[in-house]
């Protein structure tokens, strides 16, 4: 869309593509040539074919061609109304149809182009008159302008002021010459009158060859716009608008031949340079569009650029003098002719739409386009758009039939799990969940269905596979204070943390103290303490306040000499123990964090503050809470890879992070790797099924684990009739009591053989691990007293061997504040005692031990504990209040004068292995440190054993990633 006078132009296309036409004309000889006896040696020998007859030497002939073709070519004796009608008039008069046409005269001096383009503008113009004359429908405006470009000036032919005109480039009209003369025609005379003026302005010349040489470009525009008479002045009126241009070109001369010198030199030298472009121009424009086109070198082709290679239709006659003297210049006339014709423009109609029938063009299109926006589904889907739509519709369909028949398969999967349950339901003690959920953990876990079973015959559904088996439980059954779902789901329910840690971890003592502190307003606290110590205060005060304990305290004698020295850890052969942070002989750098503290440390220090998580206030002992307290969403638990991931609950995959980096004791083997009984071990499960030894262990429920791991490698591959079948075969009736009993023993002796066989090896080692099984031949009553008696002594050794290994205080806690001596509890207590027993005996032999690419040694769990008892004091300035803090520094005995206090309590919780009221006040202060969890099954399972099927998607999901989504 093109604009004329304001008015837009629509512009449309009329074949593209179209090649200039050009023609050569040949003039007679002149009468100056004649004279010289110059000789004409070019003829047209057909319409199209000139060619030179002079006898060219050899070497003449490989430079130069000798005959030329073009659309046309004129003979001398070729009238110029010939050359107009064959040569231009197509294309002239193509502007009465509204396309742009140019025609051009190129060629030498004297060579007659204003000779020929007088004639064709004439004819041309006169033409145009006669269609107007023939087409009284239509209205025509002819408008006449006329320009020369005078070395490299563009003056206005039609003024006389002869001030240079500028060139502007307009984004729609291209280059325009402004303020240049438009005249309205009004008649064939006035437009004579005008080429009148326009002959009179235009620059002219005496040369030695042409007494009236045209020294200038001359350019004359006529512009014709028509309209269709009927639609003038209405809605629906439009015009057609375009331009034709006659262009007479300076001839170009070579100065030797004009013998031109001072003006004439000069004005030869502006038209060559402009010719030149020229045919730069043409030359590239011949060899298409790729690549710069120069047609702002000169301002010819700046203003001819349209009609060169735009929307213009051109003519191009090139003259040319037959006399052999001009024969150089004849052929670089006749080889820019050949470029010419190769050139392509893209001429268009083009349509001018008064500015009324504009809008009302484009209100209409409004129109309809709002009309689409209302009505989408109407008229304006495409076909494709449709088409779309049904395949969605389609596909939804299928997805919702999907939906429909998983939910049909989940309810009937859930029907036949609850008939099932229903139907082994409270006269079988276990049912087989593991053959219902294959991501049910393949390990035998003792219930406390188990005992009470005991008092009960009831049918074992065995497992023919050797998983785990969970009894169905109806919440009635217990009066032990903990919860069990009565939804048959088999989730076990601890009782709920708060009363743990109140009523069962916490000492009386304690408890009744910190009832009795009043809450302090903490934003108003001056945390005078520790706060702003420097680190190196703070490491001497570690060393003392360990210095201190040491003296006080030496349980652990037989770790391997010369390895390190806790502040708990008396050293070998009782020589005074060294300080803490001095506590590696062999120059272990790392040893010495605390000694030695940088900068990272300090940061992890601050990191690990941070994400500690604050318990919820309701969750947590009256004494210890505190306002600021949060964290009371319920947890969604998963299978943890290791026992501190029970930490994860209320804190942020940070602090799991500092728990890593801080691990006393690395997660064991059973909780890393046990995903499922292989198949080698339920053969030699059922190889072991009926053994009648394991009935004898089974009889036998307080066997140490010495005396169960003999027996074990004593049955191994043995296949000893089990008395029990026969037994039960002679008297008919089937003891499910004590075979059951006697399958459980079995499988714990496979499992514990199995881990004997990774390397942990407990059987061997662990020769103070017991067996905590109950006797299934005493009541219930008497298993329960002697669990009760069992429980608080491995609660005793566990609790020694965490001080001896440098475990984590807040796996201590944990483990303290979880299992409080349910019957059920028994396997988690006793892999945490092969476990502890295991990397006891690893470090005092001098061993290492390497969990997730990190070596444990004693002196980096002696390190990381050290670093945990700090991170621990240090959270105390943030989580207990002041009050608190006193009443528990004179509870512990800190004085309230002494420095450091908070690192003096951090250091003295979990020492005194011995008093039961030191353990349980250490555990429920670094539980109301680190933050709360609400008792529930997820935490025992972190210690290594799963009750519950595992759902699939959380297997899916790493711990991180898994706390991420469940906080
Ligand atoms: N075809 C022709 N038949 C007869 N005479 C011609 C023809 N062509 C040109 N002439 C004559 O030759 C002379 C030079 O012609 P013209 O001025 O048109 O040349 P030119 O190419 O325009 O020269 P310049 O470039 O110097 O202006 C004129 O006198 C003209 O009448």
């Amino acid at each position: 869309m093109g604009s004329i006078n304001g008015e837009e132009v629509m512009q449309g296309s009329n074949g593209q593509g179209e090649k200039i036409l050009v023609s050569v004309r040949l003039r007679p000889l002149n009468e100056k040539e004649i004279a010289r006896n110059d000789v004409s040696d070019w003829e047209c020998i057909n319409d199209n074919t000139i060619i030179y007859r002079n006898n060219l030497s050899v070497s003449e002939r490989s430079m130069f061609p000798t005959a030329y073709t073009f659309d046309r070519v004129f003979r001398h004796d070729c009238s110029t109304r010939l050359v107009y009608e064959e040569g231009a008039k197509e294309v002239a008069l193509s502007v009465v149809s509204g396309i742009n046409s140019s025609v051009f005269a190129y060629g030498q001096t004297s060579s007659g182009k204003t000779y020929t383009m007088s004639g064709i503008t004439e004819y041309t113009v006169a033409d145009i008159y006669n269609y107007i004359e023939k087409h009284k429908e239509r209205e025509f405006i002819l408008k006449f302008s006329a320009l020369e470009i005078y070395n490299e000036s563009v003056r206005d032919l039609l003024s006389s002021d002869s001030t240079p005109l500028r060139l502007l480039d307009d984004p729609e009209r291209g280059t325009v010459v402004e303020k240049l003369t438009e005249e309205t025609l009004r008649d064939w005379g006035h437009f004579k009158e005008l080429l009148s003026v326009c002959e009179a302005q235009r620059q002219i010349g005496e040369t030695s060859l042409n007494e009236a040489s045209s020294r200038s470009h001359q350019i004359l525009r006529l512009t014709i716009e028509s309209s269709a008479r009927e639609f003038l002045g209405n809605d629906k009126s439009s015009s057609l608008a375009a331009t034709v241009n006659f262009i007479d070109l300076a001839g170009s001369e070579r100065a030797s031949q004009t013998q031109s010198a001072g003006t004439r030199l000069k004005e030869g030298c502006h038209i060559n340079r402009s010719l030149l472009t020229l045919g730069t121009v043409i030359r590239k424009l011949s060899k298409g569009r790729n690549g710069h086109v120069p047609f702002r070198d000169s301002k010819l082709t700046r203003i001819l650029q349209s009609s060169l290679g735009g929307n213009a239709r051109t003519a191009i006659i090139c003259t040319v003098s037959p006399a052999r003297s001009h024969v150089e210049q004849s052929r670089n006339t006749l080889l820019f002719a050949s470029c010419a014709k190769e050139v392509a423009t893209n001429a268009q109609v083009n349509l001018v739409v008064s500015d009324k029938a504009l809008v009302k063009k484009l209100q209409r299109e409004l129109a309809r386009l709002e009309n689409e926006l209302r009505n989408p589904g109407s008229t304006s889907l495409t076909s494709d758009s449709v088409a779309l739509m049904k395949e969605k519709e389609l596909q939804i369909e299928k997805l919702q039939k999907e939906v429909t028949e998983l939910t049909m398969q989940r309810d009937l999967a859930q029907s036949q799990i609850k008939d099932l349950l229903r139907v082994v339901g409270d006269d079988m003690p276990f049912i087989e969940l593991a053959s219902l959920d294959p991501h049910y953990p393949k390990l035998r876990v003792r219930s406390s269905s188990d005992f009470e079973n005991q008092t009960s015959e009831a049918p074992i559904l065995s497992s023919a596979h050797g998983m785990a088996r969970v009894k169905s439980f109806n919440a009635s059954q217990y009066s032990d204070g903990y919860s069990r779902s009565s939804s048959g789901d088999n989730l076990f329910q601890l009782p709920d943390f708060e009363e743990n840690l109140l009523l069962k971890s916490s000492s009386p003592r304690l408890s009744a103290r910190v009832l009795k502190v009043a809450r302090s307003d903490l934003c108003q606290e001056k945390i005078e303490e520790e706060k702003d110590e420097d680190i190196e205060d703070i490491c001497r005060v570690v060393r003392c306040i360990e210095k201190e304990v040491v003296t006080t305290k030496s349980n652990i004698s037989d770790f391997s000499p010369n390895r390190y020295t806790d502040s708990t850890m008396s050293s070998p052969g009782g020589n005074t123990p060294t300080s803490g942070l001095t506590v590696v002989e062999n120059g272990d750098k790392e040893s010495q964090v605390l000694g030695s503290p940088d900068l990272a440390e300090d940061k992890q220090f601050n990191n690990f503050c941070q994400v500690l998580v604050v318990p919820s206030p309701n969750k947590i002992s009256p004494g210890l809470s505190e306002s600021n307290t949060s964290s009371s969403r319920g947890l969604k638990f998963t299978r943890s890879r290791s026992c501190k991931a029970s930490l994860m609950r209320n804190l942020s995959s940070n602090w799991f992070e500092e728990v890593e980096k801080i691990e006393n004791t690395p997660p064991f083997w059973f909780e890393k790797h046990f995903t499922g009984r292989p198949d080698c071990f339920q053969k030699e499960l059922s190889k072991f099924k009926y053994n009648s030894n394991a009935e004898k262990l089974s009889r036998n429920g307080s066997q140490n684990s010495e005396q169960r791991g003999a027996t074990a490698d004593e049955l191994k591959g043995q296949n000893v009739e089990n008395p029990i079948d026969k037994e039960t075969d002679e008297n008919g009736t089937l003891d499910t009591r004590r075979k059951g009993m006697s399958c459980l023993q079995s499988e714990n002796q496979l499992v514990d053989q199995k881990v004997s066989e990774t390397g942990l090896n407990p059987i061997k080692s662990a020769k103070s691990v017991k067996d905590v099984g109950l006797d299934p031949m005493l009541t219930y009553e008497e298993s329960s007293l002697k669990w009760s008696s069992e429980f608080k002594r491995l609660q005793r050794e566990i609790i020694e061997l965490w001080h001896a290994c440098n475990v984590s205080l807040v796996h201590r806690t944990y483990f303290f504040l979880l299992f409080k001596g349910d019957p059920q509890d028994s396997i988690y207590m006793e892999v945490e005692l092969r476990r502890l027993t295991f990397l006891k005996q690893t470090f005092s032999q001098g061993n290492q031990t390497v969990e997730d690419g990190r070596t444990l040694t004693p002196a980096s769990s002696m390190r990381n504990l050290r670093r945990e008892r700090l991170m621990l004091s240090k959270k105390m300035q943030k989580k207990l209040s002041r009050a608190d803090r006193h009443n528990l520094y004179l509870k512990w005995g800190i004085k309230m004068s002494s420095r450091h206090r908070g690192f003096q309590l951090a250091h003295r919780m979990w020492t005194d292995t011995k008093d039961m009221d030191h353990i349980a006040d250490s555990a429920a202060i670094v539980a109301k440190l680190v933050g709360s969890v609400k008792p529930e099954q997820a935490y025992k399972e972190m210690f290594g054993l799963n009750f519950a099927p595992r759902r699939t998607s959380r297997k899916s999901l790493g711990w991180t990633s898994s706390m991420k989504h469940l906080l």
